[in-house]
């Protein structure tokens, strides 16, 4: 007996457990065939990190193997996606494609196109939303308008029911098809890129659920208190594992589920309550980027479009080599640089530097974020970067961090900036905390002195913020 054929197009869904589309065609056939599309308007953009295309091929041989071991076949396709996905589906003949739902205003003009396409070849298209836990039109307010406030969002979105995970296909019925135009899995070098660092998080499916249950029976009980030391293992470290899809939403909100039912304490369960805000931000800013896809461009608070920022190149070049002289924003450009992951409270502290110390507008250190972030992600670094910079969807317009204040806090015994500022291991932990080094000493070490004074460039910024915005 033959079946019909489904094609099931990949995207940042790089798993087959929890996966909804998948699942659901599994439904329909036992002919799934999985395919990838190297797209180069993504690849070749201005905003790829050699760490993330590095961690997304190996999430990619994983997923071959997945389906291998199934008796299923993951095709690798490149080119323009709006031509490859319906010339796969018609060499294949196949009768549906599927995919998910995206957030981003490409995907969603490329998915309209491909959709459109395949329903004038007669070929059926089912999309459904998979990588939020409620998709945007399910979150909003009385009025029915999206939210641009966090809290009351997180109120609503808290309290909808969440769906539970969906297991994976046992199997998939063998291709029988001969004519597959399916390249070999490409390396990083053939995709113009360079990294030979270690990933940190390993890829794949398998090290993404390993991931989650090592923090869901540990580390989460503590989150609450320890989430905020960048020289502490106290977060999940699945950023890379979200944003590819390697892991499913509900997987990960039934593991905190039942570490709440295990949770012992008060403190505990807070802990876990925490960490679940932190999966509903994610969600905010992808809901925020799908109303407001403009968010991509420029600045949610249009008075910051004008905003004159100074855009000192040599001052932004220092910052990205982590070379300011400020220990706390030197140590976490450097971990960004070696290892493609910053720790969230130092994303903030950097992102603070850049935009109210050194005014230097934010598009600047959204786009470098994008070029090192093993995690970078559209919806969640607009959105952490115009958090930031107080020109986003956020109640509090002028937050500024004082870098010295932070590493006091939370870096007290300075761990992490010795980690990451080996030059200045031997430094006393209260000057690399105050920043107070002699210059005698930062010469001795080989370590630049401050490009700019923290206190004076405060002012400066209110001062410019308050005649600009007072206009
Ligand atoms: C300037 C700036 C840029 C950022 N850029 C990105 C980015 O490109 N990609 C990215 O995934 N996160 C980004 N974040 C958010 C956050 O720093 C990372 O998600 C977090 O550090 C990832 O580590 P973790 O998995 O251990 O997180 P945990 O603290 O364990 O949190 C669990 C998950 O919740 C989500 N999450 C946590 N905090 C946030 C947040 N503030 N906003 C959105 N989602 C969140 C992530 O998916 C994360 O994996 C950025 C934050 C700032 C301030």
């Amino acid at each position: 007996m033959s079946y019909p054929l489904h094609l099931f197009w990949h995207r940042r869904d790089l798993r087959l457990a929890d996966n909804l589309g998948l699942y659901a065609a599994r439904q329909h056939t036992p002919t799934v065939v999985g395919v990838f599309c190297f797209d180069p308007a993504l690849l070749q953009g201005q905003d790829v990190a050699a760490v993330r295309v590095a961690y997304l091929l190996g999430c990619l041989q994983a997923l071959k193997e997945a389906y291998q071991q199934r008796g299923g076949c993951l095709l690798m396709v490149q080119g323009d996606p709006r031509q490859v996905i319906p010339e796969v589906a018609t060499t294949l003949k196949a009768t549906a494609v599927h995919w998910h739902e995206d957030v981003e205003p490409y995907a969603r003009e490329r998915d309209r196109v491909v959709a459109a396409t395949l329903n004038d070849l007669g070929i059926a298209v089912h999309r459904q939303w998979d990588q939020l836990l409620h998709p945007p039109s399910a979150v909003q307010t009385q009025q029915g308008q999206p939210y641009t406030v966090y809290t009351p969002f997180w109120r609503n979105w808290s309290a909808l029911p969440k769906a539970a995970p969906v297991p994976p296909p046992p199997d998939f019925a063998p291709l029988e098809a001969t004519e597959i135009a399916s390249i070999p899995l490409p390396s990083t070098h053939d995709l113009g890129f360079d990294w030979s660092g270690e990933l940190i998080l390993a890829p794949g499916e398998a090290a993404a659920a390993q991931q989650l249950a090592h923090f869901s029976q540990h580390a989460i009980y503590e989150y609450g208190e320890q989430r905020n030391y960048p020289g502490r293992p106290g977060t999940a470290l699945l950023s890379p594992a979200l944003k590819f899809g390697v892991i499913g939403i509900r997987t990960v909100w039934a593991a905190s589920e039942a570490a709440l039912e295990h949770a012992r304490s008060d403190e505990a369960r807070a802990s876990i309550r925490t960490w679940q805000q932190e999966l509903a931000w994610r969600e905010f800013y992808q809901h925020a980027l799908y109303w407001f896809p403009e968010l991509a461009e420029r600045p949610y608070r249009q008075g910051f479009a004008s905003f004159p920022w100074v855009n000192d190149i040599s001052q932004f070049e220092a910052w990205c080599r982590g070379e300011t002289g400020y220990p706390i924003v030197d140590a976490a450009m450097r971990q960004l640089n070696e290892t493609g992951w910053m720790h969230n409270r130092c994303r903030m502290i950097v992102a603070s530097f850049l935009t109210k110390d050194l005014i230097i507008n934010p598009q600047w250190g959204e786009r470098y974020f994008m070029q090192r972030l093993i995690d970078g992600d559209l919806a969640a670094n607009n959105g952490g970067w115009q958090w930031s910079a107080s020109s986003g969807m956020d109640p509090k317009p002028l937050r500024i961090f004082n870098p010295m204040s932070q590493a006091q806090k939370f870096d007290p015994d300075a761990d992490y900036i010795r980690r990451w500022l080996p030059e200045l291991r031997s430094v006393d932990t209260p000057e690399l905390l105050s920043g107070s080094i002699s210059p005698l000493e930062r010469h001795r070490c080989g370590y630049p002195p401050p490009i700019v004074d923290h206190h004076v460039q405060q002012q400066r910024f209110k001062q410019m913020y308050h005649d600009h915005f007072r206009r």
